[in-house]
């Protein structure tokens, strides 16, 4: 059995997804992201019961074509492309440590550079504005599998024996949205982990569950791929907001509330950027027993 590495970490939340955030930025008790297995120390530092907990694990690392570079595993391990919650936690985690003074900072993800514009207030990170970037609808980009057409707004799928009506949104990761009447944890934790793994995803998908409150006003939860239910899912709270505007349920500005938070979303009528508002903070510090297998 190898011998167990002392990992230094921060735990942080932004509308309640949590994470634990590893830097490999080059301090004295920076992680060498060479040197461990970031699948199975995601896995082990999410547990909550046998680990720090959260719901995965975040890696700050130097970036050759932006400012830094953000990977980000889901608490099963598998690296998503993208968390709108997590850009937000690391502009503030940069900024407020001092890694960088710079109030825009352009982030590398494994969906692109990303622009976090931080709004500081005594020297402190108080909320962060994401560039999402441009939303995508082609199946083949997202992707999914649409029986009907090379664009999913409202197709039926089939989970259970019971049928929703999925649009398929691409914000740097994969997005089915459904729209109802009124969300519960059956929906959200019975069919959303069927319909998370649906043969319609050949990567799985993160399963959105909408309510239209007002056309200001979206209830949101998640089924997250690779997590479970979270809080808040920033990706999740920018497709949910791009379905609804396509489908004339909502405008182009909406605050999706969420069962950790409120994220404020904006479209770009003219560009299709999305742009997220929403909070960023700190909870614990630490160093963590990491047993390698
Ligand atoms: N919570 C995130 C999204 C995290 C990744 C997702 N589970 C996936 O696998 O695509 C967010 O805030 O966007």
């Amino acid at each position: 059995m190898p011998e167990k590495r002392k990992i230094y970490f921060t735990k942080m939340q932004g509308a309640g997804n949590d994470y634990v955030y590893i830097d490999a930025l080059g301090t004295p008790t920076s992680l060498s992201p060479g040197t461990v297995n970031l699948p199975d120390l995601a896995t082990k530092i999410s547990d909550r019961h046998f680990g720090v907990g959260g719901d995965g694990l975040i890696v700050i690392m130097p970036s050759s074509s932006a400012d830094f570079r953000m990977r980000m595993f889901n608490a099963d391990g598998s690296e998503a492309q993208m968390c709108g919650n997590a850009s937000r936690c690391v502009a503030k985690y940069l900024y407020d440590k001092g890694f960088t003074d710079k109030e825009e900072i352009l982030l590398e993800t494994n969906s692109g550079i990303k622009i976090l514009r931080l709004h500081i207030e005594d020297g402190e990170t108080r909320s962060v504005t994401v560039d999402m970037g441009c939303y995508y609808l082609h199946c083949k980009d997202i992707p999914a599998k649409g029986a009907i057409d090379d664009v999913m707004i409202d197709e039926p799928v089939v989970a259970d024996g019971r049928e929703f009506l999925i649009t398929a949104v691409g914000m740097g990761n994969p997005h089915g949205v459904i729209f109802t009447d009124s969300i519960d944890d059956c929906l959200v934790h019975h069919y959303g982990s069927i319909l998370e793994t649906s043969d319609v995803w050949p990567e799985k998908a993160n399963i959105e569950f909408v309510e239209v409150e007002s056309p200001t006003r979206l209830k949101m939860r998640v089924w997250e791929r690779g997590t479970g239910e979270t809080l808040a899912c920033g990706t999740g709270a920018c497709a949910s907001a791009v379905a609804s505007f396509l489908k004339g349920l909502s405008g182009n500005e909406v605050e999706v509330v969420l069962l950790g938070g409120i994220l404020n979303i904006r479209i770009d009528k003219e560009n299709g950027h999305v742009h997220m508002h929403g909070p960023a903070e700190f909870v614990a510090e630490g160093h963590y027993y990491y047993q390698p297998d």
